[in-house]
């Protein structure tokens, strides 16, 4: 029937409805690996009051007058050191995830990805999801442990999109999966894969996790647990007991203290404690990025065997690779049930 004949008027806006979108997100990452762009990206990043909770007042001056006059430029010759053709990693394997779990779920649903910080924006990806008839959304952060730094303030991004617009979509949340026993899975069979390929037998595994100022466990935040949850059941599921299994935070930031024990500090203390041979796996990043690339794998491996270690791996994330996206598909179509 053509657009007369169902009796609309001329004037009537053209309208698509009726599909499911997935919005996969990540935390962001700058544009190009040099120092003007980590400003940029930085200055987003740092002046989110989720992510460093210090009044703005007293924040702000800190931030323009001393962490972007330095950081850029020694965060930029970080990035360069894992850029890829593709950009960077963290963009380049979540827009991988995106492809692929777009090709799992077929047309029933239009699967888009963005960034917290940076792009894509999450308000521009919305609003594509809504362009191409997605009434109903699903946001999926992906953090397996819940943080008000990570999770909430990719909802409060989306929240501010929708309040802007005439027509909302309906949206659900991926809620946190740090205990779903598809995620543990997940891990067990990529870190189990990883460590039978690796060319010597190590003594210690380290599960390192990305750090929050300790004080945000005092306030609620259930990122801790989480974290420590994971790594039990990983370690049951592993089920190794040739390997001393431990648990780590990393990329500490700014002067207050932060969950313990630091990755860097333990990497440094189990040399000197005669271990040889170790083992860093980063089960809560979804994917491969700097944090992973250059903290653990160039910066963890020189402290490591600075220190007097012998052999030292850093593992792979989940990235998007058969048993992480296994997983994805098996948690997004849970929580689409109803909707497709
Ligand atoms: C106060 C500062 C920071 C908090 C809190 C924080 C929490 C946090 N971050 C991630 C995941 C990632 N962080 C990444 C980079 C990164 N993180 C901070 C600071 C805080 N993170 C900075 C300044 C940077 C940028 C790099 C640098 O200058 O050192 C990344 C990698 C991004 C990339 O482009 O590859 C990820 C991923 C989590 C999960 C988290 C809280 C749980
Ligand atoms: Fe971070
Ligand atoms: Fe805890």
């Amino acid at each position: 029937m053509t657009w007369q004949e169902q009796n609309v008027p001329r004037d009537h806006p053209r309208v698509r409805s009726g599909r499911v979108g997935v919005l996969l997100v990540n935390l962001g990452t700058p544009d190009a690996p040099d120092a003007a762009s980590v400003k940029r990206y930085l200055a987003e990043f740092l002046s989110d009051p989720r992510v460093v909770e210090i009044p703005r007042l007293a924040w702000q001056p800190i931030l323009r007058g001393l962490v972007l006059t330095t950081r850029p430029k020694k965060s930029a010759h970080a990035y360069r050191q894992v850029w890829t053709e593709a950009g960077s990693p963290l963009a380049a394997i979540t827009a991988e995830q995106a492809a692929s779990l777009q090709e799992r779920l077929g047309d029933a649903v239009r699967v888009r990805w963005a960034m917290r910080y940076g792009r894509p924006a999450i308000g521009d990806e919305l609003q594509g999801l809504m362009d191409e008839g997605c009434e109903r959304i699903l946001l999926a952060p992906l953090y397996p442990q819940y943080c008000a730094a990570t999770t909430a303030t990719v909802v409060d991004k989306a929240a501010d999109k929708l309040r802007k617009m005439r027509w909302q979509p309906a949206l659900r949340t991926l809620p946190p999966y740090h205990d779903d026993p598809l995620y543990i899975d997940a891990l067990a069979r990529d870190v189990g894969a990883q460590l039978d390929a690796l060319d010597f037998a190590p003594e210690v595994l380290l599960l390192s996790f990305h750090g929050m100022p300790e004080r945000t466990l005092h306030l609620g935040d259930p990122y801790h647990c989480h974290c420590r949850k994971t790594a039990r059941l990983l370690e049951e599921a592993l089920g190794r007991t040739d390997l001393r299994i431990n648990t780590t935070f990393q990329s500490r930031f700014g002067r207050a203290k932060w969950l313990e024990p630091a990755t860097d500090r333990t990497l440094i203390a189990e040399a000197h404690k005669g271990t040889k041979r170790l083992v860093v796996a980063a089960p809560g990043f979804s994917a491969d990025c700097l944090e992973t690339l250059e903290e653990l794998a160039i910066q963890g491996r020189d402290q490591f065997l600075g220190a007097g270690g012998e052999r030292f791996a850093a593992l792979a994330c989940l990235n998007a690779r058969e048993p992480g996206m296994d997983m994805l598909e098996a948690l997004v179509r849970r929580e689409l049930a109803g909707w497709i």
